[in-house]
This record gives C-alpha cells, sequence and structure tokens, in this order.
C-alpha cells in the first residue's frame, strides 16, 4: 500500500499561495541527488500552511516568509506554525543518494587520507541517503548516555521512544519460512510513523555469511532489538511493506502536510541563528536568517512563545552554532564573530566509526550486484519485478549484520594485550567515558560489526564479468576525537573537519585485529562453498604490521564510497 502519490505528497496548496509555488520538478531522482538541502523548525504563532518553492518564485517566497513570519500578532492570531526550510525532496520509491559533500582534513595517524563524507542533503536527512539498516544498540550503550550526564538518555526510555517510532512490518508467510524471520512482538512498536521490514529476498552470501559466522562461534540472535544484539541476526529495513525506503520525510512529514499550520520551504538554506540576550545573562534564539537562491537574506523571527529547534545533524550543528555566535571564543574572535556564548565544547568530541573492507571473488554461478554490469537482461528483469511486484533483488538493502565482542575475536594473549592497552587514557575522551568504555569492552558488550556488501567494494584488481562480495569490519567504541569547526564565515563553505581517525593506539591495534580475524569468516566451509579468493587485501597480508598499515591506507568512516 502506498501511502502517498508525490501529488498527494507535496499536495498542491490552497489559497493564499498559488500552485506555482509547489514543483512536481522537485521529484526528478538525479536533480535529487546532488542537492543541498537544510531542514530547521522554527514554531511561531500564525496560522498557514504549505510548501514554498524559494527557487522558482523568490519574490513571492519573500513576501510569503516576511508577511507571515514577522508580522504581529493582529494579522497572526493563532495557531503554531513550524517552518521547515530545505532544499529538495526524494522520490518516494527513489534510492537517493548524494555525493559526498565533505572531506576530512588530511588524516595524519591514517596515511594521510582525506576521508569523504556524506549527508543526504534533502529533506529527510541521512534517512534519504543512508542504508536503511533499522537496528538498536545494545542496552549499556544507551545507559552509558545517561551516566555520562544526559539524563533521559537511558535505555529504557529511549527502547520506549525507538518502539514508539515504528511500525514494524510483518514478513509475508513465505519469506518469514524461507529465512526464519521471527518478529518478538514485546521488542517492537507497531503503530509508529517509521515502517520497519524485512526483505522478501536475501542473497545467497548473506545466508551463507551467516553460516560462517556459526562456523567460527558467533551466536545467533534471533531478537536482537531488546537490549542484547550481540551475535549474527537478520536485519530490519527502514522500508515500507512494498519495499520502499522509508524516511524521516515520508514518515513524519508526510502525515501532516495538509496541516494549515505547517510550512516547508524549499530552495532555501539558513545562515545563522538569531540570538537574543534573556533575563540572568542567559540567551535565546528568536529566529533564523533564511538564504534565498539568488543570494538574498530573509530574517525570519519568532514569536515570544515560539522555539527553533536546531536539528542540522553533527556536522552542520556545530558549523550553524558558530556562525551564530556560540561556541569557543578564540574561534569566533578570530573570524570577527561577536560571541553571544562562549562555549568551547560546540564542535569537540567528534568521534565516528572507523570502516575497513575485505574484496572476494565469487565462484560462478554466484552473482552479486555486480552481474548488473554484466548482464543487463538480467538487470532489466529486476528492475521490473521490482516495479511491477516490489521483490527481487531490489528489494534488499542490508539484511544481516554481526555484533561481535572482544572476547570473540580476540584469543587470551591478545586479551591481555588489550588490557594492557587500555591502561593509559588516550588524550581527548573524559576519564568517565574512558571507563564505562573499557568496562563495555571486558564485560563482552559487542565492539565491532561484520556486514557484506553485496559487490565489488574496494581495490584495484576487478575484473571484467566477474563477481564480488565484500565484508565490512566497523569498531563500535573508538577512543580517538577529534573536532569539527567553521574556519569562513559563510554557511556555503564546508567546516573543518577532523575526527583524528586512528590516533589512539587502541582503536588501530583493534580495528587491524579485528579486519585481520574478518579473513577467518573466508575460510569457513560455509564462506569456501561461495568464494574463490580474497582480492583485498589479498594474502599478502598477514602480520600485525602489514594489518595496520592496511587499515591506516584504506580506513573510511563513511560507507558510501562502498555503497551501490
Ligand atoms: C551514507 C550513510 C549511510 C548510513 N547508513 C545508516 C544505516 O543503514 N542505518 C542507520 O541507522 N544509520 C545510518 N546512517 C546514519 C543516519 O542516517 C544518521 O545518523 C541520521 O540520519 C542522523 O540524523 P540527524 O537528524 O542527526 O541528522 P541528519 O539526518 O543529517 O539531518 C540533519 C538535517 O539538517 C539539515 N541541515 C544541515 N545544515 C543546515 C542548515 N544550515 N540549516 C538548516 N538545516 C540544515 C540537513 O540538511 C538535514 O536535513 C547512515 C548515514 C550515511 C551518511
Amino acid at each position: 500500500m502506498e501511502r502517498l502519490t508525490p501529488e498527494k505528497h507535496f499536495p498542491v496548496p490552497s489559497s493564499p499561495l498559488p500552485s506555482t509555488l509547489t514543483s512536481k520538478a522537485e521529484y526528478t531522482p538525479f536533480a535529487m541527488q546532488f542537492a543541498r538541502f537544510f531542514t530547521i523548525l522554527v514554531h511561531v504563532g500564525v496560522s498557514l500552511a504549505t510548501l514554498v518553492d524559494l527557487d522558482s518564485s523568490p519574490e513571492l517566497g519573500k513576501r510569503f516568509l516576511s508577511q507571515k513570519f514577522e508580522s504581529s500578532q493582529e494579522v497572526v492570531p493563532q495557531g503554531l506554525l513550524s517552518l521547515v526550510v530545505s532544499l529538495k525532496s526524494i522520490p518516494r520509491n527513489g534510492s537517493s543518494f548524494s555525493r559526498p559533500e565533505d572531506q576530512t582534513d588530511p588524516q595524519v595517524h591514517a596515511s594521510n587520507q582525506s576521508i569523504n563524507l556524506s549527508s543526504g542533503k534533502v529533506l529527510g536527512g541521512g534517512s534519504a541517503v543512508n542504508g536503511l539498516v533499522w537496528s538498536r544498540p545494545p542496552k549499556r550503550d544507551w545507559d552509558d548516555f545517561a551516566q555520562l550526564g544526559s539524563p533521559g538518555w537511558d535505555w529504557e526510555t529511549l527502547f520506549k521512544s525507538s518502539r514508539k517510532s515504528e511500525t514494524v512490518n510483518a514478513p509475508a508467510a513465505p519469506f518469514a519460512r524461507e529465512y526464519g524471520y521471527t518478529i518478538e512482538p514485546t521488542s517492537h512498536g507497531h503503530s509508529g510513523p517509521v515502517d520497519a521490514s524485512y526483505p522478501p529476498f536475501i542473497p545467497l552470501q548473506y545466508l551463507k555469511f551467516i553460516d560462517a559466522a556459526l562456523e567460527l562461534g558467533h551466536p545467533l540472535n534471533p531478537d536482537p532489538y531488546a537490549g542484547n544484539n550481540t551475535g549474527v541476526s537478520f536485519s530490519l529495513s527502514s522500508q515500507t511493506p512494498q519495499n520502499t525506503r522509508e524516511t524521516s520525510e515520508f514518515a513524519y512529514l508526510d502525515p501532516v502536510l495538509h496541516s494549515e499550520n505547517l510550512l516547508v520551504c524549499i530552495h532555501a538554506l539558513v545562515t545563522k541563528l538569531d540570538i537574543s540576550s534573556a533575563p540572568k545573562g542567559q540567551i535565546k534564539s528568536t529566529g533564523v536568517e533564511v538564504k534565498f537562491p539568488d543570494g538574498s537574506l530573509v530574517s525570519v523571527k519568532i514569536k515570544s512563545h515560539g522555539e527553533v529547534i536546531l536539528s542540522a545533524g553533527a556536522i552542520r550543528t556545530p558549523q550553524l552554532l558558530e556562525l551564530s555566535g556560540i561556541g569557543n571564543k578564540e574561534i569566533l574572535r578570530k573570524l570577527n564573530i561577536p560571541v553571544k556564548l562562549d562555549l568551547p565544547g560546540v564542535g569537540e568530541n567528534y568521534k565516528d566509526h572507523p570502516i575497513t573492507i575485505m574484496t572476494y571473488k565469487l565462484k560462478p554461478p554466484f552473482l552479486s550486484f555486480d552481474a548488473f554490469a554484466i548482464n543487463a537482461t538480467l538487470k532489466q528483469e529486476q528492475q521490473e519485478l521490482y516495479e511491477k511486484k516490489r521483490l527481487g533483488w531490489l528489494t534488499f538493502a542490508q539484511g544481516v549484520l554481526n555484533f561481535a565482542t572482544a572476547q570473540t575475536i580476540l584469543n587470551e594473549k591478545e586479551l591481555q594485550m588489550a588490557d594492557k592497552l587500555l591502561q593509559i587514557k588516550p588524550d581527548g575522551i573524559s576519564q568517565e567515558e574512558f571507563d564505562l568504555t573499557k568496562k563495555k569492552i571486558f564485560d563482552g558488550i559487542p565492539q565491532v560489526e561484520y556486514f557484506m556488501f553485496n559487490t565489488f567494494s574496494a581495490g584495484s584488481n576487478k575484473e571484467n564479468n566477474t563477481n564480488y562480495v565484500s565484508l565490512a569490519i566497523s569498531t563500535h567504541h573508538p577512543l580517538s576525537r577529534g573536532s569539527i569547526h567553521i574556519n569562513t564565515t559563510s554557511i556555503d563553505d564546508h567546516p573543518k573537519i577532523n575526527p583524528n581517525v586512528l590516533k589512539s593506539e587502541w582503536d588501530t591495534w583493534f580495528l587491524a585485529k579485528a579486519t585481520a580475524y574478518g579473513r577467518r569468516f573466508s575460510e569457513t566451509v560455509s564462506f569456501k562453498e561461495i568464494i574463490d579468493e580474497e582480492v583485498f587485501p589479498g594474502l599478502d597480508v598477514q602480520t600485525d604490521e602489514q594489518w595496520q598499515q592496511f587499515i591506516k591506507d584504506t580506513i573510511n568512516i563513511d560507507v558510501k564510497s562502498w555503497m551501490t
């Protein structure tokens, strides 16, 4: 059941806005792929709503914004208006990949690589471009948030919210039987806005990966959603029962688009928050500045009882705060930005999950997505199967995950080495967070995620007419900390991003060990049935030093580079 067609999705507004303000061109998949986008919510006391395309109708947009947001109480009698400023929307069933937008500084501990970082520059943000994995962390990870000073971010509260957000759709009986899908009702929500479903198709190599994990002693986890995600399991995808992508836009914005008190502005950019003084030396945000495609700026003010919710993601939130005068005063003063609040923590303590990858050649006749480049008929058949019946290869995003503990992948001697390496707290991480992380490692909370890409993903030796699969390895609790800061006064410029990848000795040692362990999957009887050879990094890499060099040379923090 397709919930909303594009027409319903962005209904042509009734008065007073002319329908030219709603452009169906917004649904062009390719245009969308290169869209910049921004989302800022401004809640104000007015009553009117619809979608405004500031690109095609800048003058109208400006008039509309200034009339509706800066107007007096008499003109705008009542009601709550939410403004979402963005640039694009994605097609309802589109697979939407924008190109990586940001790059890190050269990473001195990782062979000086600058690493790509992608974001979803579109309504829906990352949920419009991500890998669709719908997962939950172990209980301990969320409890640690609360422990570290964020009351209300504990497992119990977030588990409840997380269930409230989702509707988990029961798989059709034949697929449940074929793959052994199980849904434990108490672990899930059944009436929330976000659809999550199991795919009706799992490639054979993923099933072999499960077998390989079991052979190596990883447990099979029938319910990784209730606080214990250790082991290998099927993963839900954030997709509808028709196997179309779910996004936060579709789940949360679509259902209220008809509202009289919501305005969505596209082709717009928020450049900074307006900040005013508040009693007792505090500050408050009184609005935002919106930039139009022609470069002109409109100040959008909120009423005294309104609020600005800044939710610009991990990279753009610190950028916007600093541009607005909230951040480390030294950084702001260097750029002549008036300091509204000296808050040195802004942009600090940045961590991101490092990922490495190994690539394997599949034995004929096993096929991966590489077959689409080889066999146009197969590609067309699969596309038709997806379009007409929502079945086949294209329903599959990422259906199998394996969360492993340090105790599963390290031997006794290596665990002693781990203990030794973890005696010293690296720079940049607080003592409290370090202690909690260390405890998780030794308490057997999962530390590494193994998952597959159904394609050739890394290496330089790709052969034509050959199918490959790749194994990704990602460590969950890196100790290195970095920062994200502005170095210009323009929202159009990239912030300076330095995750300090592999700065901590533990991060390098453990990721190298976890990656080396990855080879063991390919040595199992189950995996050997389908793979021919490891082509990346290849069997020349054997020693600890070689694995460490391999991860330094090839590390990533953005799966996008490898996703097809
Ligand atoms: C390639 C990729 C694959 C991923 N795969 C998965 C996965 O499979 N499973 C999973 O759970 N997670 C995955 N993630 C991570 C997940 O998508 C993000 O953690 C999540 O989207 C973050 O949500 P957010 O609201 O914090 O930020 P975002 O989703 O980034 O949203 C921030 C919003 O703010 C907007 N914004 C930015 N700057 C401004 C500005 N100046 N003014 C106004 N608005 C602004 C952005 O345009 C965006 O719409 C993936 C991420 C990527 C990039």
